[in-house]
């Protein structure tokens, strides 16, 4: 059974991008030991300014890097990792393997922190010896300059609790929770992620607009789309008979219904409901931007799948699934042409 050492555990987190460089440092400001592995061009940024803040106040900044470790450089990882946090995209999960075994050893708890439901399959079956877990991320974290990685909502870091290292995970909590990085533990992580997507559902749509997620939400003829998409999704957790936990104020099964208030009342609630600064923008949104391939398929893709097995139709996150191919074949549709679409698909489903 794994084990983490009491002390100095030493932790390694994979994929220095927005989750991973804000897990990064939290986990420097809790002392805890810390590996980054990185792509090597990430370096000469870290090494010019490492910070974090958040939407509440705290900010910390790094004055001593961890060791940054990267393909070419491998022989710097001196020690195994103890916890390992996977923090790449889940389109990238099948390409790190091979570079992750450089990192672990058999002990390895190793921690999968993406979106989407069941995206730590592969990564399971790659390393049957380890014990893998999934942590849910329900806050939202983007760059506000160079260096900088800022949490710009609210909520709490979750981790599963399995019952081999149940004692593990909740020392792991203890030593790790701070202000900068609430946690919580869970033992139904495939119901919790099922919760977190049907809010990932309107990642899409805030790639598409191309405007944070305040203002999208303030905005009813957005609101009303990423209402169908959760309709979709809420008709097959209810055939699959999954509990959706809450993670918002409001139970899941009630946002559609508040996403499709008028403005007026709909942003007088919000705000006293819902934490969220106006920097924030989808994990999604920064992959259409950068030209990249966006996690479409594992979260609007898999409500589309789960869907198709049940006889559910989901057109909603048909149509948005499309557009983000086409824009990630390099096809971009105006602004206009984006909304005359959410239009038509409303329509049809009045
Ligand atoms: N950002 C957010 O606010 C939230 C994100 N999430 C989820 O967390 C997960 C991570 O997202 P996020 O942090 O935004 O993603 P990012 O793209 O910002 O970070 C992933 C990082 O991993 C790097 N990477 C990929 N392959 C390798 C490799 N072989 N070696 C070293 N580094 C590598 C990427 O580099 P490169 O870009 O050069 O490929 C990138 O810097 C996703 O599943 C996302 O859905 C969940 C909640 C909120
Ligand atoms: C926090 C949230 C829901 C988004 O805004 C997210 O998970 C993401 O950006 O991927």
């Amino acid at each position: 059974m794994p084990k983490i050492p009491q002390h100095d555990a030493h932790h390694i987190v994979f994929g220095a991008g927005l989750i991973g460089c804000y897990l990064g440092a939290s986990l420097i400001k809790s002392r805890q030991l810390l590996s980054l592995y990185i792509k090597p061009e990430k370096a000469d940024e870290l090494h010019a300014h490492y910070s974090i803040s958040d939407y509440l106040g705290n900010t910390y900044t790094v004055s001593n890097l961890p060791n940054l470790v990267d393909k070419n450089n491998i022989d710097n990882l001196h020690e195994k990792a103890d916890v390992l946090w996977l923090t790449v995209k889940c389109t990238s999960l099948e390409d790190v393997i091979e570079e992750v075994k450089n990192c672990i050893d058999e002990q390895t708890i190793i921690i999968c922190c993406q979106n989407g439901v069941n995206t730590h399959k592969g990564i399971k079956l790659a390393f049957p010896q380890n014990e893998v877990i999934r942590a849910m991320v329900p806050f939202n974290v983007v760059q506000k300059h160079p260096g900088n990685f800022h949490r710009s909502s609210e909520g709490n870091l979750t981790l599963e609790v399995t019952s081999t290292i149940e004692t593990s995970i909740k020392w792991l909590v203890s030593q790790l929770a701070s202000d900068n990085l609430p946690i919580d533990i869970s033992y139904q992580m495939t119901a919790l992620q099922w919760a977190k997507l049907q809010l990932n559902l309107s990642n899409a749509v805030n790639a598409l607009i191309d405007v944070p997620v305040k203002e999208m939400l303030q905005d009813r003829r957005y609101r009303l789309v990423i209402a169908l998409l959760m309709d979709e999704l809420l008709k097959v957790t209810k055939k699959q008979k999954i509990k959706l936990p809450k993670i918002t104020n409001l139970p899941n099964k009630w946002l559609p219904v508040f996403l499709r208030l008028p403005n007026a009342i709909f942003n007088l609630l919000a705000q006293k409901m819902l934490t969220i600064d106006p920097l924030a923008r989808s994990s999604m949104f920064w992959d259409l931007s950068a030209n990249k391939t966006t996690e479409v398929d594992f979260i609007n893709g898999k409500v589309i799948d789960e869907a198709a097995k049940l006889d559910i139709s989901a057109p909603g996150n048909r149509l948005i699934t499309a557009l983000i191919k086409k824009r990630e074949h390099g096809k971009t549709d105006t602004h206009v042409d984006i909304l005359k679409r959410f239009d038509s698909l409303l329509k049809s489903h009045k």
